[in-house]
């Protein structure tokens, strides 16, 4: 079968997007991975399928790229948002369906999408880490002394993911820097199993964490290896977290056909 697939990148995070508006397309485990792999295929983190559903302006359904269907994609859905534009959904304001439930989004006059996220209610410590889920799960390490740069992330993050508690269920773990103006983070990405450039719920987890405003607004300024993103949220309690948006860009890189 020949596929048209669309290709788009938020910092560094890229993503196979494929229009399934008429919901004629259904990939298996093995095609999906293929089509994410980047030597036998186009090549990506993850994929996505931009689906009707009534009600909404869309559907995400997001695949790691080990071809298993997976939780919320903030970068995922942040270029979702950008290729709905492109192919003619036109709102000042997206509401989109995603599995973690809906969404709201902006594309803004700088061409950044700002991105909704659920709303966070609880951390869990482990030491000096945080476990949070933010559409995804995600844990959260502070690595200190200016040492990320050069951090075996790879190494470090599949031994916490492959851990006897988080083995079963996976999770992605984000190794953070508090820089003079925000933080910088690096992620090992669950099902991509290695390391993006960057990772969206894992950006907007690590932000959670470092909020310096303890009740109200905050706007953690995010440095990744894949480019700048903001997050602004309303911390509401110690552990408690509303209007949470995900901001940055997100860029169309190319368009194919692929037989399948
Ligand atoms: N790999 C993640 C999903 C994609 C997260 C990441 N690409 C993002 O931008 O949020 C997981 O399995 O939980």
């Amino acid at each position: 079968m020949e596929l048209q697939f669309y290709k788009y990148q938020g910092t560094g995070n890229d993503f196979v997007i494929i229009d399934n508006r008429d919901n004629a397309i259904s990939l298996t485990t093995e095609q999906v991975h293929k089509l994410c792999d980047r030597r036998f295929g186009i090549g990506a983190d993850g994929l996505m399928l931009l689906g009707s559903k009534e009600g909404y302006d869309f559907e995400m359904v997001y695949y790691n790229a080990d071809g298993r269907e997976s939780s919320m994609c903030g970068n995922g859905g942040r270029c979702l948002v950008k290729f709905a534009y492109h192919m003619g959904i036109h709102k000042g304001k997206y509401h989109f369906i995603a599995t973690d439930g809906p969404h709201d989004a902006t594309i803004e006059d700088n061409q950044w999408v700002h991105l909704k996220m659920k709303d966070v209610d609880g951390i869990k410590q482990h030491f000096s880490d945080s476990i949070l889920n933010t559409g995804s799960p995600h844990y959260v390490k502070p690595v200190g002394g200016h040492k990320l740069d050069h951090f075996n992330v790879f190494a470090e993050g599949k031994a916490i993911r492959y851990n006897d508690t988080y083995a079963k269920e996976g999770i992605n773990v984000n190794f953070v820097e508090e820089l003079p103006k925000g933080i910088f983070v690096r992620t090992y990405e669950r099902g991509v199993e290695d390391e993006t450039l960057s990772c969206g719920t894992g950006v907007t987890a690590s932000a959670l964490v470092f909020a310096h405003n303890d009740n109200g607004f905050n706007r953690v300024e995010v440095k990744t290896l894949g480019g700048h993103l903001a997050v602004e949220f309303d911390k509401t309690g110690e552990d408690t977290f509303r209007n949470i948006w995900l901001c940055g860009p997100a860029e169309f890189v190319f368009k194919g056909t692929i037989n399948i």
